[in-house]
C-alpha cells in the first residue's frame, strides 16, 4: 500500500520569522502520524533556513522549480544540483503557475524533470486542465499530453522516481476544490495511462491532488483509492490547517 504524502507549496510567501513560527508549529504536531510523509517546498532564499530548522526531524523539504540546465550563463536560474547540495528531497516541476506565467512548455517540464532526477531529487510533477479545457471535455487529453511529455523525457523508470500531482487549474487558489469523485476520476485515468507503459510503476506511483485543499475537505479526497495525498498551497501557510490536512491523510 502506498504511503500518503502531504506537501506544502509555500509559493512566493514567507519571511525568516514567519517560516520559523510555521515550522515550529508543524514539526511537533505531525511527528507521530501513521503512514504519512510530510514536506514543504519553499522559495530558494529559504533553503538554508529550512534545512537548519528541519535537520533531524521527519519533515522533508524541497524547492518549487529548477533549471533544465546543469550550469552556465543562465542569469537567475538555479540548478537542481545546487538544490541537492542543501540536502533537499523534492522539487516541484511544471506547476501551472510556471506553465502560465513563465510559458513553460510540456517539453521544458520534461527536461526539468530529467534534470531534477539527475541530481538525485524527487520531482513533484504537476499536470492539470484549465476551466475552459474541462468545459469542452478535454481534461483527459490535456493531462495525458502533459504526462506523456514527462514519460518521453525520463521513461517509465524515471517516472517511478517521481511524484505526480493532479492540480486542476480552476481549483488552484479559488476555493473551488474538485469533488472527491471528480478528482478520483482523473487520478485513476492517469494511473491507467502509466499502467499502459508499466503496471508496476503505475501501482507504486504517488499521485497527489492539489487545488484549494483545506482541513475540512482533505479526508474525503484522501479516502479515494487513487489519491495519495495533497499538494497544498494557501492552507500550507496556516499551521492549524496544514496539520489538520496531514492528520486527515493518516491511514
Ligand atoms: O501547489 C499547490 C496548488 O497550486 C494548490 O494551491 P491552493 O491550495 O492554494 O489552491
Amino acid at each position: 500500500m502506498r504511503y500518503k504524502l502531504v506537501a506544502g507549496n509555500w509559493k512566493m510567501h514567507g519571511s525568516l520569522a514567519e517560516n520559523q513560527a510555521l515550522l515550529e508549529a508543524i514539526v511537533p504536531a505531525t511527528r507521530d502520524l501513521a503512514r504519512v510523509d510530510v514536506a514543504v517546498c519553499v522559495p530558494f532564499p529559504y533553503l538554508q533556513q529550512v534545512r537548519d530548522l528541519l535537520a533531524g526531524t521527519h519533515v522533508m523539504w524541497g524547492a518549487q522549480d529548477a533549471s533544465r540546465h546543469a550550469k552556465g550563463a543562465f542569469t537567475g536560474e538555479v540548478s537542481a544540483d545546487m538544490i541537492a547540495e542543501f540536502g533537499a528531497r523534492y522539487v516541484i516541476v511544471g506547476h501551472s503557475e510556471r506553465r502560465t506565467y513563465h510559458q513553460e512548455s510540456d517539453a521544458l517540464v520534461g527536461a526539468k524533470c530529467q534534470a531534477v532526477l539527475g541530481a538525485g531529487l524527487t520531482p513533484i510533477v504537476c499536470v492539470g486542465e484549465t476551466l475552459e479545457e474541462r468545459e469542452r471535455g478535454a481534461t483527459e487529453e490535456v493531462v495525458a499530453r502533459q504526462l506523456e511529455a514527462v514519460v518521453d523525457a525520463v521513461g517509465a523508470a524515471g517516472l517511478s522516481r517521481c511524484v505526480l500531482a493532479y492540480e486542476p487549474v480552476w481549483a488552484i487558489g479559488t476555493g473551488k476544490t474538485a469533488a472527491p469523485e471528480q478528482a478520483q476520476e482523473v487520478h485513476a485515468f492517469l494511473r491507467r495511462r502509466v499502467a499502459e507503459r508499466d503496471s508496476a510503476v503505475a501501482e507504486g506511483l504517488t499521485i497527489l491532488y492539489g487545488g484549494s485543499v483545506k482541513g475540512a475537505s482533505a479526508r474525503a479526497l484522501f479516502s479515494m483509492p487513487d489519491i495519495d495525498g495533497g499538494l497544498i498551497g494557501g492552507a500550507s501557510l496556516v499551521s492549524e490547517e496544514f496539520v489538520a490536512i496531514c492528520k486527515a491523510a493518516q491511514a
